[in-house]
């Protein structure tokens, strides 16, 4: 293995100038820059400490494996330190830059196999030394495989990697969400047993796919339903039709990795010995075919972002709404997001109610082949899957969501999963009804799509009352009647009117144009877009920053007000601001009344189930009290014992814990009480004593008169 000789790389800001700006993360720039007294050309990344939030641990942790880190084909970084309100991490420079510019600027239809098996067996490489060295990348993606001037290959960002040897607070940390959505393992979504370094196998074998192509399996869809398809649909591969450019072997590979049971895909190791990588050539080959003639990455960079400034400014015609454009950066800008479960958990519960009642009023109607294609075909590698489901297209939808009640439904709570089910379900017809494009025999007649277009203005003027973050997060079940036609949805958890034409027709008619038309735009990652959506915004003097409204980020997932609003009390939340829509504008309080009533309704079943389960608690509780209580000492444990398994010996003692809590709570709240009558009895006498002291004062004034 070749070593780089090791430099000592000052750390002090005043010995680097930078230069260009070559990349933009979620938290980070990067710039080109020069290290003056070792007069080399070097990368800083710029990490943003406020936007990084109270992620310090995870910087930190992500600059000490980069520091730490010995490998040819790992991005290591030569030093780091603090620098204004920003930490410097000082690395070597990779001109060719990221594989995702590299696509998006050049090679937007993917790359030629031969470089494709070049590019990837490079990132084996470092995933062996990563997994033998006990370290989980968890973010294998074309944008964090960066090239250097002479085809050098390196993996790069280690700002979610986990290490497989700890213990405590970073072991749980692996029981957690990260990563970036497209290129998620379905046992990094799942959350059930954690996950091990096979994770990094599924991105792996996704990232092949994306390198393919030219964009990632589902990457045109919003997060939600690309963790839904990712655990719903059979993996994705290369198709046999589609995809005959490229070698029996390579198909082999991507389907060696891209299985869903973490146990079946073969090691790191195991993978570098495939005879894919037969097709394998050297550094010099990719500094040949994919970096010969390219224009320096600055440029390359500044180019990216000025297609996606235009991009966005031509929405921005279109739409007049910011709302929507913010919401167009999320989609596209998927692959710069990572997810934090408990947000998506948080809000899954929330309208699992509302869409449960849906469900099984069984009014859901849908043909979901959509869901099956993803945008580069894949699916039709398990055609015959999907042709079982679609067998009766109107039930398809529910037979989905039977299947994910296994594995899936102990990942959240309830069954919230019916709830994006019937979301997605419903942004899905919307979108296939009125695309131009749409390959559904089955068009909309133009009356619905007026009608469609009325849902848009009230759904618009709604939003425009409520201020834009209400729908954003938290959206009104469209189950609801309004304007006299049935919609058989729930409330989003990805805004509706990210995918829901009903919302903005021309919006989604372009994005349905943009994955046709225009693939080389959009994959254009998501912190590039969050950063032009600002600019345009700012440009237009209709700033309202985004961040302004970031109450908090976990991970790189943002939590906005609404957001946050919404976990507290979203359907109260949404009610308030209903009624002010309805005093506002007379024109839509016919249509809200019955989303009023709809949610009272909801409020009170839910409250009612609220109550059963307090007393249901209350009464087990209670009963294991009063046995624990009546009986001897040596007794006392036998209802412990009598139970059989240890979940149910744990959950007693979690009762009688709770009992415990209970009585010392009733006992504060009676001590509270006493003094609280105490402290009325002083007030009482004090305002006594202040009462005749008035009138004392009175009688005294009057004689005094008199
Ligand atoms: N050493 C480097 N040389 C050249 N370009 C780089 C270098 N490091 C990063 N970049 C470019 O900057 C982009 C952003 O960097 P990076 O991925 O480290 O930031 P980030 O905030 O961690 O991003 P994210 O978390 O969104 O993946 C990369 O996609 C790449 O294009």
């Amino acid at each position: 293995m070749e070593h780089e000789v090791h430099k000592r790389f000052p750390a002090n800001p005043e010995d680097y100038k930078l230069y260009e700006e070559v990349g933009e993360g979620f938290s980070a720039t990067v710039y080109r820059a020069l290290c003056v007294p070792l007069n080399e050309i070097v990368a800083i990344k710029v990490l943003d400490l406020e936007k990084c939030n109270n992620d310090l641990d995870g910087i930190r942790r992500e600059v000490q494996t980069m520091i730490l880190i010995d490998h040819p084909n790992v991005l290591r970084a030569h030093c780091s330190f603090p620098a204004d309100r920003s930490l410097w991490v000082v690395m070597p420079y990779m001109a060719g830059g990221s594989c995702l510019h590299l696509m998006q600027s050049d090679f937007p239809e993917g790359f030629e196999e031969p470089v494709i098996a070049t590019l990837l067996r490079e990132v084996l490489k470092a995933l062996v030394y990563l997994h033998g060295h006990g370290h989980i990348h968890r973010d294998v993606k074309a944008g964090n495989i960066l090239v250097d001037k002479n085809g050098a290959v390196k993996l790069a960002d280690f700002g979610v990697s986990a290490c497989m040897f700890d213990t405590g607070d970073r072991q749980r940390s692996r029981n957690t969400f990260v990563g970036t959505p497209c290129w998620m393992a379905p046992e990094v979504m799942q959350q059930l047993h954690g996950y091990d370094f096979k994770a990094d196998i599924w991105s792996f074998g996704i990232t092949a796919l994306e390198l393919a192509h030219g964009h990632a399996p589902f990457s045109k869809y919003p997060p939600m339903k690309v963790l839904l398809m990712t655990l719903q649909n059979a993996p994705p591969g290369l198709d046999y039709e589609r995809d005959k450019r490229f070698s029996k072997s390579f198909r082999d590979l991507v389907a060696a990795c891209l299985v869903k049971d973490p146990k079946k895909r073969p090691s790191a190791e195991k993978l570098l010995k495939h005879p894919f990588f037969k097709h394998a050539r050297s550094n010099e080959y990719l500094m040949r075919t994919i970096l010969d003639g390219l224009a320096p990455l600055g440029d390359r960079f500044r180019e990216l972002k000025e297609k996606e400034s235009n991009f966005l400014l031509q929405n921005k015609a279109v739409y007049e709404d910011k709302e929507q454009l913010s919401q167009q950066e999320y989609i596209r800008g998927i692959s710069g997001w990572n997810f934090n479960l408990e947000d998506l958990k948080a809000q899954a519960a929330v309208i699992d109610e509302i869409s449960t009642k849906n469900l099984d009023n069984k009014q859901k109607s849908k043909d979901s082949k959509d869901d099956f294609d993803g945008d580069n075909g894949v699916g039709k590698t398990s055609s015959s899957a999907m042709d079982n489901h679609c067998a009766n297209p109107k039930e398809d939808g529910m037979q989905d969501l039977q299947d994910l009640e296994g594995p899936f439904s102990s990942a959240f709570s309830g069954r919230p999963l019916q709830a994006l089910r019937a979301c997605f379900d419903v942004c899905e017809d919307d979108i296939d009804a009125i695309s131009p494009n749409s390959k559904d025999p089955l068009q909309l007649s133009s009356d619905s799509i007026s009608q469609k277009q009325q849902q848009s203005q009230v759904d618009l003027e709604i939003r425009k009352i409520n201020g834009e973050n209400l729908a954003k997060s938290f959206s009104v079940p469209k189950n609801i009647n309004v304007l006299g036609r049935q919609k058989f949805s729930s409330g989003s958890l990805v805004p509706e009117h990210v995918i829901s034409p009903s919302s903005h027709i021309a919006g989604d008619v372009e994005r349905v144009d943009l994955n046709q038309k225009q693939q080389h735009e959009r994959n254009f990652s998501g912190p590039l877009l969050y950063r032009q959506m600002r600019d345009c915004t700012a440009a237009s003097g209709q700033e309202e920053s985004l961040e302004g409204r970031l109450v908090q980020r976990k991970g790189r997932f943002k939590v906005t007000s609404a957001d946050a609003n919404s976990k507290v009390a979203p359907v109260t939340n949404y009610v308030s601001n209903q009624v002010g829509v309805a005093a506002n504008y007379p024109v839509n309080t016919a249509s809200i009344l019955p989303t009023l009533h709809f949610l009272l309704q909801q409020n009170a079943q839910q409250r009612d189930q609220l109550m059963k389960l307090i007393k249901s608690v209350e009464q087990s509780s209670n009963r294991m009290i009063e046995t624990t209580t009546d009986v001897g000492p040596s007794e006392q444990l036998q209802p412990f014992q009598a139970l059989s398994t240890p979940r149910e010996r744990e959950l007693q003692t979690h009762l009688a814990q709770l009992h415990q809590s209970i009585i010392s709570l009733t006992e504060d709240i009676q001590k509270l009480k006493m003094k609280n009558s105490q402290l009325e009895r002083q007030i009482g006498a004090l305002m006594s004593k202040g009462g005749k002291f008035q009138m004392e004062n009175e009688l005294r004034r009057s004689n005094h008169q008199g």
